[in-house]
């Protein structure tokens, strides 16, 4: 998130880290090896330690919010019940972001409890420069917003990555396979995000009656197993961040 921040010349001194150990940040941010010896309170705090951590963090967390300041929370599973129990004087919105909002293309999934025009225009301008701003209205949808949007570059480059092995099993040479898996997936995603057809009538564009892309899908469709295999990895990363909300460590 900072890196697209950056990206879209907000200034560096705009940011406070605070983090005991994270290095190689970007030059002219402001880092806090801890907020113990930190006078500042911030109006935004936008909080990205690992949800396991918070119960332990949350007395540190709360002196550096300034009266009435809003909380950005990017933590998986962990409800606004929690985070206001946490941080009752605070303006507690959930946010799930990806990796890519580094390069300004991160589906952003935002939740907020007391929902009003002027938060949406306030948060829009915020996120503007991470990517595309996507409001939730039910919190119970966050944790398949975290499967799906947060998780869910994983689960792209890893498909990446068995296109790789299969042209390679097809008689490639692996970097060549690996060349042509990336730059296929750059073009395919960019054509289905811009074209005004669907994913199912694009697919249907590139399949030639009785050619090789029938070929291929009659694999990929049979028994649905692709469908399938999807529909388990989501639910278990959204079942992850259920348990992540129960305090699950393990
Ligand atoms: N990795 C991803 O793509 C995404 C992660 N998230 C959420 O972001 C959070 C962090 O996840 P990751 O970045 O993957 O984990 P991570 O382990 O890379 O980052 C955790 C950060 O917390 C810092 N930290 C540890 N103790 C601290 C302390 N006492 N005070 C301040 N900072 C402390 C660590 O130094 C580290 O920089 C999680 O809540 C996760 O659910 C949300 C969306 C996407
Ligand atoms: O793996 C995780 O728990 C975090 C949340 C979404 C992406 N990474």
């Amino acid at each position: 998130m900072l890196r697209g921040w950056l990206a879209a010349d907000v200034p560096p001194a705009t940011f406070h880290i605070i983090d005991p150990v994270a290095d190689n940040l970007p030059e002219g941010v402001h880092v806090h090896r801890s907020s113990a010896a930190l006078d500042a309170r911030f109006d935004i705090v936008i909080l990205g330690i690992k949800p396991q951590l918070l119960a332990e963090l949350a007395p540190e967390i709360g002196r550096t919010l300034a009266p009435g300041a809003t909380l950005i929370s990017i933590l998986a599973g962990t409800t606004t019940n929690t985070l206001s129990a946490y941080f009752p004087d605070a303006r507690v919105i959930r946010l799930m972001p990806n990796l890519a909002a580094a390069i300004g293309k991160s589906p952003l999934g935002v939740f907020a409890p007391h929902d009003d025009a002027q938060q949406r225009a306030e948060m829009a301008s915020l996120l503007a420069p991470l990517g595309a701003v996507i409001w939730i209205d039910e919190e119970a949808h966050m944790d398949a917003v975290t499967a799906l949007a947060g998780s869910g570059p994983a689960f792209v480059y890893r498909f990446i990555d068995a296109l790789t092995q299969g042209g390679e099993a097809a008689g490639l040479p692996r970097t060549i396979a690996a060349q042509l898996a990336l730059a296929m997936t750059e073009g395919a995603a960019i054509l289905a995000a811009t074209a005004s057809e669907t994913p199912t009538d694009l697919a249907r564009r590139v399949t030639s009656p009785g050619g090789t892309t029938a070929a291929g899908l009659a694999v990929l469709d049979a028994d649905a197993a692709l469908n399938i295999l999807m529909t388990d990895t989501l639910r278990a990363a959204r079942d992850r961040g259920a348990e992540l909300a129960k305090g699950d460590a393990t």
